[in-house]
């Protein structure tokens, strides 16, 4: 089991990205490790998404940095022979919602206060190409273009309904249904499950590692222009606005 701990609320900053990069590799080197269940250790949230201190006011070097280690956790978690199972403990949006979406089942607690989804959209930005292609390969074309497009954040029930997540379960029932899950899925020969997952997500996987440097040459692009860097800034402001 591997639980995200980076308080206050899970956000995927380069050091963070950095370290799940390294513990999902050692993990798939592990032979005796076959699956890892995905969770939080900090109560009513899963992951916040990406760091978006990561992405203002910053180098391009950086920049280039942060999202090749974007890319890389990606590739490592989408692309693993392990069975993975997101037991989704909490809020999920955007990259927290990636996350949860590459892995092979998603457990949510039935809280409906907690909500999933790609929400760029409504900070101003773009959901990039692979982040795109995995919501699609979860809930498909129609339901992917509507939410992809309006940033929609679901809330658990609704979230269940539209095949975003898997199933709902009591909070304190997460992590047992997560083992249950994991068992029934270890049943399988290795084998035939790991050609089968391969199979089914090598075109997404291959599309970015053709286009990976060109890839990061868009984000910096993007994520240089002045009018989203004034969009991520009055997002911060409004997040913290929200406290007081
Ligand atoms: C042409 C094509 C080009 C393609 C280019 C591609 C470009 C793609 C670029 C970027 C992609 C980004 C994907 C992302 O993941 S962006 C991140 C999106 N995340 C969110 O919108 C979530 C924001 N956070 C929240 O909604 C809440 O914080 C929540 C997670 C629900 C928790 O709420 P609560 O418990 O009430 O906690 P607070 O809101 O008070 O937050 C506590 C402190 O944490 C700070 N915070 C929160 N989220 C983030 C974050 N994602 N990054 C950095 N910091 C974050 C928040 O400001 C509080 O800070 P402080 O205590 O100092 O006030």
């Amino acid at each position: 089991m591997m639980k995200f701990k980076s308080p206050p609320v899970n956000s995927l900053s380069l050091d963070f990205l950095t370290e799940f990069s390294i513990s999902l590799e050692k993990l798939e080197n592990d032979r005796a490790c076959r699956g890892v269940i995905i969770t939080s250790a900090i109560p009513k949230i899963f992951s916040s998404g990406l760091d978006i201190t990561e992405m203002c006011g910053k180098s391009v070097e950086h920049y280039a940095e942060f999202w090749r280690a974007v890319q890389e956790m990606w590739l490592r978690l989408y692309g693993s022979n392990m069975v993975t199972v997101a037991a989704v403990n909490g809020a999920s949006p955007a990259g927290g919602c990636l996350i949860a979406l590459s892995c092979d089942y998603r457990i949510m607690a039935e809280n409906p206060k907690f909500s999933i989804g790609l929400n760029e959209a409504q900070l101003g930005i773009v959901a990039p190409f692979w982040f795109k292609d995995t919501f699609v390969n979860v809930v498909g074309q129609r339901i992917a273009e509507r939410a992809l497009q309006l940033g929609s954040l679901y809330p658990a029930p609704e979230a269940l309904k539209l095949g975003l997540v898997d199933e709902l379960v009591p909070e304190e029932k997460l992590l047992e249904k997560a083992s249950a899950v994991m068992a029934q899925w270890l049943a399988l020969p290795d084998h035939a499950r790991q050609i089968t997952k391969s199979m089914m997500r090598k075109a997404v996987l291959d599309r970015l590692v053709a286009h990976r440097e060109e890839d990061i040459k868009y984000f910096i692009n993007f994520i240089s222009k002045e009018s989203i860097q004034k969009s991520l800034r009055m997002y911060m402001e409004m997040l913290k606005k929200k406290k007081s």
